[in-house]
């Protein structure tokens, strides 16, 4: 801004300042989301604060994941004539960095020791992670359906439950990666097919580059995956040993049964045939 004396002065110069005055704490919805962290214990154990802080920011990486995921999973759909092979690999670059965030998080909430946690803990009762549908949703279309989680989830609402019928029905993100390999000449119909065609791309790389590189993306997702549940069931044993979970499962003896579970078996056995 120009005063009279023709000095320039440090002001605050609006742009694009329309209607309503956006301020920082409307924009991000402050009052809303500083007001939804309600402790069940009473009197207040001191660490629920950060329990339920770190499960609601689990729960918005969550749905942004799935914001990216299901990008990345229309521009593979489009296959390579889409033109968009690169975008679908600059979304699950960023997925990975966003899931190496989620595997650290971990070490904030073990901070907390198991006493402490017992101290809140039966009041969660029969609450738990198994409940969380957008961890399921985001299980589903990276490729593992298994519609028994449905069935086996407690308290859905309506759209809850819509949510995930319809990530049952929908293309993953596998089926949107075999619509690459056909778009590019290579047969995905059985996985002899796509082991075979793997191979050919694994071999020529010239060739296929932007293939090769997307099935590594799925590989590096499918790993963190991995991680994720192995961190988590470490944590687990460390608040708990044991003991059953608030879900109402045998708890670590559950969470290692799922630690084997790969979303892209056929990437994986590749490594053998290499
Ligand atoms: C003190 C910390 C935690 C403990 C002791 C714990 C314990 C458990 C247990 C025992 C289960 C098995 C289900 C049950 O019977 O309850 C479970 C499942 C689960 N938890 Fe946690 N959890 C903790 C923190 C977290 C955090 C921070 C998240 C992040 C969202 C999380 C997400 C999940 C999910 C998604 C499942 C379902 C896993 C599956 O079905 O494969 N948990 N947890
Ligand atoms: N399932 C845990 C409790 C728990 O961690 C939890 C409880 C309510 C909502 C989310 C939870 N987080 C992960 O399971 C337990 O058995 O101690």
């Amino acid at each position: 801004m120009s005063g009279d004396d023709g000095q320039t002065t440090e002001s605050f110069v609006s742009f694009g300042e329309q209607g309503a005055q956006l301020t920082y704490g409307s924009y991000l919805r402050l009052p809303d989301l500083l007001d939804s962290q309600h402790l069940e214990s009473d009197p207040p154990a001191h660490d629920e604060l950060l329990f339920i802080t770190i499960h609601q920011v689990y729960e918005l990486w969550f749905k942004q994941l799935l914001h990216e995921v299901t990008a990345a999973r229309d521009a593979m759909l489009a296959g390579a004539e889409g033109g968009r092979l690169w975008w679908a690999q600059h979304l699950l670059a960023r997925v990975h960095v966003i899931e190496r965030v989620l595997v650290q998080q971990v070490d904030v909430l073990e901070t907390m020791t198991p006493q402490d946690f017992l101290e809140f803990r039966q009041r969660l009762a029969p609450a738990s992670g198994f409940q969380s549908v957008q961890f399921r949703e985001l299980e589903f279309l990276s490729g593992a359906k298994d519609p028994s989680y449905v069935r086996r989830f407690r308290g859905l609402t309506e759209a809850e439950e819509e949510r995930l019928a319809e990530r049952l029905e929908e293309p993953t993100l596998w089926d949107a990666f075999l619509a690459v390999l056909r778009s590019v000449g290579l047969p995905a119909g059985s996985d002899e097919e796509v082991s075979a065609s793997m191979r050919t791309v694994a071999h020529d790389r010239d060739q296929h580059a932007a293939v090769w590189a997307l099935a590594e993306a799925l590989l590096q997702h499918d790993e963190l995956a991995a991680s994720w549940r192995a961190r988590h069931v470490v944590m687990v044993e460390r608040m708990i040993g044991s003991k059953s979970g608030t879900g109402g499962s045998s708890g670590s003896t559950y969470l290692r049964s799922r630690l084997p579970l790969q979303y892209y078996p056929l990437l994986w056995d590749l490594r053998s045939e290499l």
